[in-house]
């Protein structure tokens, strides 16, 4: 395969979205020790001109007709599949009318992986409040987006760093059972079913696209110290327990449940290749404590690649050229590996 070409969503143009594309584009397209590859941003053209010149980038914008080939990376240069907003924007002012503009983002990205033109699709934050105040109720986040569009049932998101050499050195990937839920929803959301789901898709994927022979994931419980034997929660005798169990049986190397607050320590993820937390604020704030902007979100179980940043829209910083791009380049990183690893759609 030629370098693989990634399809990178802006997001949410009052966001910092749009910047990250443009603070790329200016770094070192061939650095070492990483794949090269062909990155084309899907937005509008002036909204990325325009903020080029608040943030004061020399960057040539190159709108590119929907079937022209995508050139090799040249610094200072970012080829874009053009997508017109929908009203004008100012950095940092949220404004539903471009919501639509958001979701089109995503729409193109996809049919591009789908199709083969490109080989994995990666995003910038959209806001998803903002999404739901455009009128579509259901919005949780690209994961669930992203699943519907592609009309499977269940999808996993997996955040992954590279641990400090303090803590470690190796990679810590952290999968969630429930993804955005209120917490008051997350115990009735945890079921047999679903957890086979999750595990069957987190042991798959970290084979397939990881190139891991035999995963060996461990489990959180649900409650504190996973239910003090029945005394502070069931969830982990009647449905975890047995989950395991049966997964176990049938091959997968399933361990737990583990009380959460002990198994985020170096020596128990040590042999480890994903740990699977019941629950958003259960995993990622670990995640984020170890790695935050040197990680990527992963979503597994679907037919193409999709990597994102670990952060979200920062509206506070749109425009203001004070951000990090760590997060971007590791996204980009993972996403040229997985698709280099199993190349095609399934
Ligand atoms: N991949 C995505 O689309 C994600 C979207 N979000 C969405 O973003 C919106 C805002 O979420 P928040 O919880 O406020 O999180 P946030 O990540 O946008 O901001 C949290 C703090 O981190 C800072 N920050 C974030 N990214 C940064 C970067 N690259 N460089 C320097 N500082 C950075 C922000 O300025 C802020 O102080 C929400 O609507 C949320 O749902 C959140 C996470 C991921
Ligand atoms: N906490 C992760 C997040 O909000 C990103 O979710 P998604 O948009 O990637 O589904």
């Amino acid at each position: 395969m030629n370098e693989p070409l990634l399809a990178l969503t802006t997001g949410e143009p009052a966001g910092i979205g749009p910047d990250l594309a443009l603070m790329r584009a200016v770094e070192d397209p061939f650095p070492a020790g990483r794949a090269p590859v062909r990155v084309v941003a899907i937005g509008d053209p002036e909204l990325l001109a325009a903020r080029a010149r608040q943030l004061g980038l020399a960057v040539a914008i190159e709108p590119l007709e929907a079937q022209a080939s995508v050139p090799a990376p040249r610094r200072g240069v970012l080829p874009v599949w053009p997508v017109a907003l929908r009203a004008p924007v100012t950095p940092g002012v949220l404004d539903p009318a471009n919501g639509d503009y958001v979701l089109e983002l995503l729409d193109r990205a996809l049919a591009a992986c789908r199709s083969g033109r490109a080989q994995a699709m990666v995003t910038a934050p959209l806001h998803k409040g903002v999404i739901i105040e455009a009128g579509h109720g259901g919005f949780t986040g690209h994961t669930e987006y992203l699943r519907d569009a592609c009309g499977i049932d269940a999808v996993v998101m997996m955040l992954a760093t590279q641990l400090p050499a303090a803590m470690g050195g190796r990679a810590l990937r952290i999968a969630l059972a429930t993804t955005h839920l209120p917490l008051r929803a997350v115990a009735d959301a945890i079921s047999e079913s679903g957890l086979r789901r999750v595990l069957v898709i987190l042991d798959t994927d970290l084979r397939r696209r990881f190139g891991i022979a035999r995963p060996r994931i461990a489990v959180c419980g649900l409650n504190p110290h996973a239910g003090e034997g029945g005394h502070l929660g069931r969830e982990e005798l009647d449905i975890i327990i047995p989950t395991l169990e049966r997964l176990r049986g049938e091959g997968l190397d399933v361990a737990g449940p583990w009380p959460a607050d002990t198994l985020f320590t170096p020596h128990r993820l040590a042999g480890l290749d994903a740990v699977l937390a019941m629950y958003h604020d259960q995993g990622l704030p670990v995640l984020k404590f170890a790695g935050f902007g040197q990680a990527a979100n992963i979503t597994l179980g679907l037919p193409i690649v999709r990597t994102s940043v670990d952060h979200g829209t920062a509206l506070d910083l749109a425009g203001s050229g004070r951000i990090d791009t760590g997060s971007l380049r590791v996204a980009l990183t993972v996403a040229a590996e997985m698709a280099l690893a199993a190349p095609g759609t399934r």
